[in-house]
Formats: C-alpha cells, structure tokens, sequence
C-alpha cells in the first residue's frame, strides 16, 4: 500500500495557508487490510478510515459514480487497482487534485500546481458535475482566495452554469447549502461567493429569496463595505439579509436552518438596525420601545451584535447612548421598588417611568455629557 496526502492540505502546503485537516489516500489496499492494519473504518459502504492514533481521514482510491440524484446517490467502487491518477481525475477542482508522497515529492497529473500559480479554478474533469455542491464549493473557494488574485475558469463558469440549469442544485440538501453559504461568510470576500452564484445563475436555485437583490446595481459594494466591520458569519448573514430587504425574514432563516441565534438576530437586525441607527436622537419613548423590542433588559448580551450589524450597515450612526442607557436601567431594583410600596400595576408603571427617565436624560441636551 501507498499513503498520499489529497486534497486541500497539498494546496494550502503549496499556497503557505495554514492547514488544519489532513486528508490522505491509500492506494493497493482494501479494507480488510486498513482494519488489520488497526484503522477505524467510518461506515459500512464507505471506504474511509480513521487512523487509531492521529484521528486523520484515510480513504481508499476509490472512482465514483453517480447512480441517482442527491447526496445518497452515490456508488463507491474502491479497489486495490484503482490508481492515484483514477482518485484524483474525480476530484473537484484541478488545485484540490494534487498528492504528496511520504517523501514530500507531488503528485500533479492534472496541473494544480500550474493553476495555482496562475490563481486559477479550474475543474479537472467532467466528473465534476456528479456532486453539484461543487457549484457552491467553487464559489467558496473564489470568496477565500478573491484577494490572492484567483478566479474561476471560464470552461468552470460554464460548466456551473449547465448544472445550474438542471434540477441538480435543487436535490442539494439544506444542511449542506447553508454550511457551504456560512463558510462562504467567514472568508475574506464573502461578497464573491454570492457573485459567481448569481453569474452562474445557480443563485435562482439555492438562494432564490435574495435574486432580485443581487439583480441590483451595487449590492456588492454595499454588502463589501459591511464585511469590512465584521468577520462574524451570523452579522454578514443579518446585514445581507437586511439588504437585500427580504419579505419574510424567519422563513429564510428556517428554510435554511440557520441556527437558532442567527435567525434572532437576522429577525432584529430586519427589524430595528434602521430605528436603532438614529438611536441617540430619538424621543425617549421611541429609545425604550427600541430596547424592549429587542428585549435587551433581559438579554443585555444581545446588543454587541446587533450593534455591530447596524455599524456595517450604517456608516452614519449614533448609538452612543445606548449602553450608558442600559447601564444605567440595569440598576433599578424592583425590589427596592416593592419595600418603597409599589406592587401590581403601579410597580409596573413605576418602573416604566424610571426607565423612561433613563432615557429622557440621555436625550439631546444631556448628549455633551456622554
Ligand atoms: N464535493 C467535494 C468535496 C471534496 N472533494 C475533494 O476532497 C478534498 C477534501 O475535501 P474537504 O476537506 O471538504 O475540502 P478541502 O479541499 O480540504 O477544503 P477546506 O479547506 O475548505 O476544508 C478536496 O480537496 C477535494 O479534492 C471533492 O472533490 N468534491
């Protein structure tokens, strides 16, 4: 048997990223040896193998076929006769389809290296369209590496484009979209990910609530200019849906179950970023409606998000009198309240108008003071 290390690891290596998964392929073996040979192997009718003592992925050299649609419609054909170069042409993209020998020699029959010098995405064969969640693989590797000058091939770009107009990308399940969409977030050009979508056209299919945004003329300057601010996935994710101004914003959020933290504040940051915006000139009423809203006297630790949301989608805001103001209300004890005799609905009144008063201070004329 003969180990390689695949895929992203030889690229990273080769680009001086940081790499932090290994993945590794054997070539002559079976599975009967990988086990003797004490791996772990991760499913019956998959070829793939932990390694007992490092937890690396090991998988055997294996050609794939497609049999129906989906994610489970995939056919393995592992075999000790299957060749490197067989494993490698099934691979997505010709810089993910590069090996390393134990000896650290490359293995490159389809020209990573050369497109990576070149800051090209390009897919290695047609074998590409058996998995269409490539498509959105593509796009994410455009997102990472936009500002090291790569693009995508325009034989690439085609080619996505044919597959976006089958019915393939609609087979994709949610989970794997949305953890492709979130990577795609944390990248350095998030704004490029959504921009070969919508170019391929495969936006219509797994995104089609933000098409009509992504119609417009300067979305991605605008949503470029909020990633500036943060690097946090769910505040991307709430600015752009904010942008892109979507009619129902918790059936986005659900069809892409998105977790339970991001669908909240994707549903504040719709909902109040605007208002919140001018927060310091608003009328003390309008400033504690805006703080019960987002129910910030009982979850306080919201605010730095959605404020960092209204920060990237704001370049003129004033909220410096927010956090005073919650410092501030945060003192009131209703229990000193209580032993002052209010109770029942004067309690209530009483500590409406407190906070009201909070708010009155903070207001304006009381501004030079902040
Ligand atoms: N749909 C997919 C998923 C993976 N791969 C291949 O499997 C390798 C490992 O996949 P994965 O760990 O998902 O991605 P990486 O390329 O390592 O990239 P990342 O840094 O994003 O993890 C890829 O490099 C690629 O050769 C593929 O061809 N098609």
């Amino acid at each position: 048997m003969k180990i390689y290390l695949v895929g992203g690891a030889v690229r990273d290596k080769l680009l001086n990223y940081p790499v932090y998964d290994k993945d590794w392929v054997v070539v002559g073996s079976s599975p009967e040896e990988m086990i003797e040979s004490g791996y772990q192997p991760v499913g019956q009718d998959f070829p793939v193998f932990i390694h007992p003592e490092t937890g690396e992925e090991y998988a055997l050299a294996r050609t794939e076929m497609k049999s129906g649609k989906g994610y489970t419609g995939f056919n393995y054909f592992a075999d000790k006769n299957v060749t490197l170069e067989e494993d490698l042409v099934r691979r997505d993209l010709t810089i993910n389809a590069m090996a390393m020998d134990e000896q650290g020699s490359l293995v490159d029959p389809y020209d990573g290296q050369k497109d990576l010098a070149d800051r090209i995405l390009r897919h290695v064969s047609p074998a590409f369209s058996e998995d269409p969640l490539r498509v959105l693989r593509v796009a994410r590797f455009a997102s990472r590496y936009n500002h090291l000058g790569f693009r995508v091939a325009q034989e690439t770009l085609n080619l996505m484009q044919e597959l976006a107009l089958t019915d393939e990308l609609e087979h994709l399940t949610t989970e794997r979209v949305w953890k492709e969409f979130e990577r795609a977030l944390t990248e350095k050009s998030p704004w490029v990910f959504l921009s070969i979508l919508h170019q391929t056209k495969a936006s219509k299919k797994v995104l089609p609530e933000l098409e009509s945004w992504l119609d417009t003329d300067n979305w991605q300057s605008i949503f470029r200019n909020c990633c500036e601010v943060s690097k946090e996935a769910d505040i991307r994710f709430a600015c752009l849906s904010t942008l892109a101004d979507l009619k129902n914003v918790p059936a986005f959020c659900d069809r892409l179950r998105t977790q339970k933290a991001t669908k909240e504040l994707t549903m504040q940051c719709a909902d109040h970023s605007a208002l919140l915006s001018t927060f310091d000139s608003q009328p003390a009423e309008t400033k504690l409606e805006i703080l019960q809203g987002l129910d910030l006297f009982r979850r306080p630790q919201r605010l730095e998000k959605i404020l960092s949301c209204v920060k990237a989608l704001y370049r003129e805001h004033s909220t410096q009198s927010l956090q005073p103001i919650l410092d501030e209300i945060s003192k009131i004890d209703p229990k000193q309240l209580i032993k002052e005799g209010y109770k029942g609905a004067a309690l209530g009144k009483e500590l409406t108008q407190r906070k009201l008063i909070i708010c009155e201070k903070f207001s304006s004329s009381s501004h030079d003071g902040i």
